[in-house]
């Protein structure tokens, strides 16, 4: 199956395979990929991702691992086994936990994206400051975003507010994957680093994963129509 062009990642978050699925039938495999999270792989299991993978979906698998590295090394093997097209880890879990990882990956040869997860977008300064970082988001998100490329990540998971910045540091072909996404006047909800789905693209980002502005709409196919032309009519070369 050809790749979509799309940078756009729906969030599938919720709470049963059949309400996912139906969903995810009023999607077209071309024009985007899908995302199963925490809540949605928690109660329905692996079943959501071949009924996913037989109706043409690219699929990201997001558990986000944190632990010792041979057990996160296992999990993502695990997922990439079952032929999904990209899994994410914590970059805080450090750098041997992703160098497992990514090793894991090559001696099986698996060619799963294996992305990490730099500074949750739902965190401000004052939240960081509560774990012992009294730092900007920013200065962390470039520390973690550095150190996944060192250990041979494909990218990161970032606020798009850091897609530039990440540019920069780490080049136009490191992944990075932006939640966090709110058309203008969107509800920014649990999020707190948030960009529109244009800006975004401009900033630098590879990908846009977008979930209740779609799935939470009166009409999901009409907001999700809404964002596409967004893009589509963003000016050029940005
Ligand atoms: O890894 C993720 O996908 C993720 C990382 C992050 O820092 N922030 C974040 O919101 N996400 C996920 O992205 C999705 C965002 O959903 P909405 O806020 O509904 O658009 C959710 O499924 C989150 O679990």
């Amino acid at each position: 199956m050809p790749s979509p062009i799309s940078p756009l990642i729906i969030a599938l978050d919720y709470a049963s395979l059949d309400a996912a699925l139906c969903m995810a039938d009023r999607l077209d495999p071309r024009r985007c990929r899908v995302k199963v999270g925490k809540e949605l792989f928690t109660r329905s299991g692996p079943d959501i991702l071949e009924a996913l993978h037989g109706r043409g979906f690219e699929v990201f698998l997001d558990l986000k691992f944190h632990d010792i590295p041979n057990t996160v090394a296992s999990a993502v093997q695990a997922a990439a086994e079952q032929g999904v097209w990209m899994v994410n880890v914590h970059a805080s879990g450090g750098r041997r936990m992703m160098t497992a990882a990514r090793e894991r990956l090559e001696t099986h040869n698996l060619d799963t994206r294996l992305i990490a997860v730099t500074v949750l977008t739902s965190m401000e300064r004052s939240d960081l400051a509560e774990t012992g970082l009294d730092i900007e988001p920013m200065e962390q998100v470039e520390r973690l975003a550095a150190l996944a490329l060192a250990s041979g990540m494909d990218g990161v998971v970032c606020s798009a507010r850091e897609s530039a910045r990440i540019r920069e540091i780490c080049g136009d072909s490191f992944l990075k994957v932006t939640p966090g996404i709110r058309p203008a006047n969107g509800e920014a909800g649990d999020q707190r680093r948030i960009m529109t789905p244009a800006d975004a693209m401009a900033a630098g980002s590879t990908h846009l994963v977008v979930g209740r502005p779609v799935t939470q709409a009166d009409d999901p196919m009409a907001a999700l129509v809404a964002i596409e032309q967004e893009l589509a009519t963003r000016p050029q070369g940005q």
